[in-house]
């Protein structure tokens, strides 16, 4: 071998060294423990969340079980599993949301996916007045009206005598999703209607959503299905061709009432893209780009059914499992609301005890987003007991909070009693370490809505409908895989309906 090929050899295998010498023991994140392979490369992430299918949080479990409370999970990433981090790094101003992933979502130039705090809180000043308390309590006859179509259908599986099993999981989806593109523009693409809950969108979203990791690897395959041919989309499954219909369906409404803008007015209810198109002074007398609106449109539809159904999916498994707890509910329901066709709504439903306690048991057991949300340091900081330097991606997984034996004991067990007889420094404790709509400028815009609709369907479908679980084990809302939100192992809730009290239309 000559000098010129063993340099050739050579040189790249010394800097590679180097490089790798230099990521593992001398660079800022050095002095945080973490697997080499994580420190070197990204691939390491990428392994877990693409290879091992959404399989991250489980790893990160096994890292801060082996390394303490913080661990280094890429070249320039740390996670911390500490209370204390949580709350350094979601409330603080100095932190914003890293790119890579915020920009692999289809929401562009929307109120999730900004990353500029400017952008994202003049979006928020927007709005912000359709999210509030007094707005959601308007709001009500919508919910209400979608739930009452939800128990209808339910409803005829019962009287039709076969007691089939109803998919609850696609059931309560489907709900959310009506309520929110109501809100949206007072229309919907009825997927209530859809034969056994099980609407082309709404299926295709929840298949689309354990491939969805790829995306923020291979950016460039976003923009390739945004802008697939008509032709080359109809090739595919009709559960494939989601995407499009839901950019179709969007994009028919906004453009709609860009051609017509007197449709805004006609609607029976305000509308959240009433306040986006009409020129507002909050956002300077500007409406948003048709790009932002779409992006807008995807980021709320998305954001706001599969949360709230996932919520009410994995507390009704729990409770129908749980007999005393089954039984309590409907005990407290009864007596506050003897005659099930006199109206209930939110207000009166949200003093209600047992059922509060409820809500927040399955908040807290489906936690609404796992991921680790990730944000980057603006500047050195504090962030627990730890030093971080500035331009660092961090984050911690809510779930480090709310399976925490040491704040929630048995973790893993629905327990809603703990919320009533804990003291009152465990309580607060408790209410402390809940967060599952994040929290600081970040936090989920649409929390009023999604505590409403919680209310509402729970105690409606507690109150008005005898169900049963159907085909379930022991195993099953138990473990999941991260997908951003969490994708569960074993079976998906069905239940058989035995009854429903009252008059349904
Ligand atoms: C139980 C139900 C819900 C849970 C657990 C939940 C949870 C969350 C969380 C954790 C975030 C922070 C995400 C991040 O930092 O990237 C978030 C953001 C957001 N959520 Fe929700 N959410 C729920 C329901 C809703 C509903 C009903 C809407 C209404 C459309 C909504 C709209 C949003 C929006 C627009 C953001 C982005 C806020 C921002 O980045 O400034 N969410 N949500």
């Amino acid at each position: 071998m000559d000098i010129d090929s063993k340099t050739y050899i050579g040189l790249p295998v010394v800097c590679l060294t180097t490089f790798i010498l230099f990521r593992i023991f001398f660079d800022k994140l050095s002095v945080y423990p973490g697997p080499w392979t994580a420190r070197v490369t990204k691939g390491y992430r990428f392994y877990y969340d693409v290879v091992q299918s959404g399989g991250l949080l489980d790893e990160l479990h096994r890292l801060h079980k082996k390394f303490g409370l913080v661990v280094r999970i890429g070249p320039n990433e740390l996670h911390f599993s500490d209370p204390k981090a949580f709350f350094d790094i979601y409330s603080h101003s100095n932190l914003t949301k890293e790119p890579t992933l915020y920009n692999s979502f289809p929401f562009h130039e929307a109120s999730i996916s900004y990353i500029d705090p400017v952008d994202a809180s003049t979006r928020r000043d927007l709005l912000n007045p359709m999210f509030s308390r007094s707005s959601i309590l308007k709001l009500q006859p919508v919910i209400q009206g979608k739930i009452d179509k939800l128990i209808s259908r339910i409803s005829t599986s019962h009287d039709e005598g076969n007691c089939k099993p109803i998919d609850m999981h696609m059931a309560y989806r489907s709900a959310t999703m009506d309520i929110i593109t109501s809100y949206c523009f007072a229309d919907t693409f009825d997927a209530l209607d859809a034969p056994g809950f099980r609407h082309p969108i709404l299926v295709g979203l929840q298949t689309g959503v354990t491939s969805s990791w790829i995306l923020k690897y291979m950016p460039w395959m976003l923009h390739a299905i945004e802008n697939a041919p008509d032709w080359m989309v109809d090739c595919l499954p009709r559960e494939h061709q989601f995407f499009r219909d839901l950019r179709q369906f969007s994009s028919s409404q906004i453009d709609g009432y860009a051609l017509d803008p007197t449709l805004l007015d006609r609607a029976d209810q305000p509308t959240i893209f009433h306040q986006l198109m009409v020129p507002n002074i909050k956002a300077q007398g500007h409406v948003p780009s048709r790009r932002s609106l779409m992006g807008e449109t995807m980021a709320l539809l998305a954001a706001g059914h599969d949360t709230v159904g996932g919520v009410c999916t994995v507390g009704t498994f729990h409770i129908l499992k749980n007999p005393a707890v089954h039984t309590q509910l409907v005990e407290e329901l009864r007596e506050v609301w003897p005659d099930v066709d006199s109206p209930m709504g939110y207000q009166r439903l949200e003093k209600l005890t047992y059922l509060t306690a409820v809500v927040k048991e399955s908040l807290r057991l489906a936690h609404g987003i796992v991921s680790n949300l990730p944000r980057v340091t603006g500047v050195d900081m504090q962030i627990g007991d730890h030093y971080v330097p500035k331009n660092t991606v961090v984050s911690m997984s809510v779930i480090f909070m709310h399976l925490n034996p040491d704040i929630f004991p048995e973790p893993e067990r629905f327990d809603p009693d703990r919320w009533l007889r804990a003291s009152s420094e465990r309580l607060s404790d408790m209410n402390n370490n809940l967060w599952p709509f994040s929290r600081g400028s970040r936090m989920c815009l649409g929390i009023t809505l999604a505590w409403c609709e919680l209310y509402l369907i729970f105690a409606h479908i507690f109150r008005r409908t005898n169900m049963e679980l159907s085909n379930a084990s022991e195993h099953d809302y138990t473990t999941f895989r991260d997908f951003f939100v969490p994708v569960w192992d074993g079976n998906r809730l069905h239940v058989v309906v035995k009854g429903v009290e009252g008059s349904v239309e």
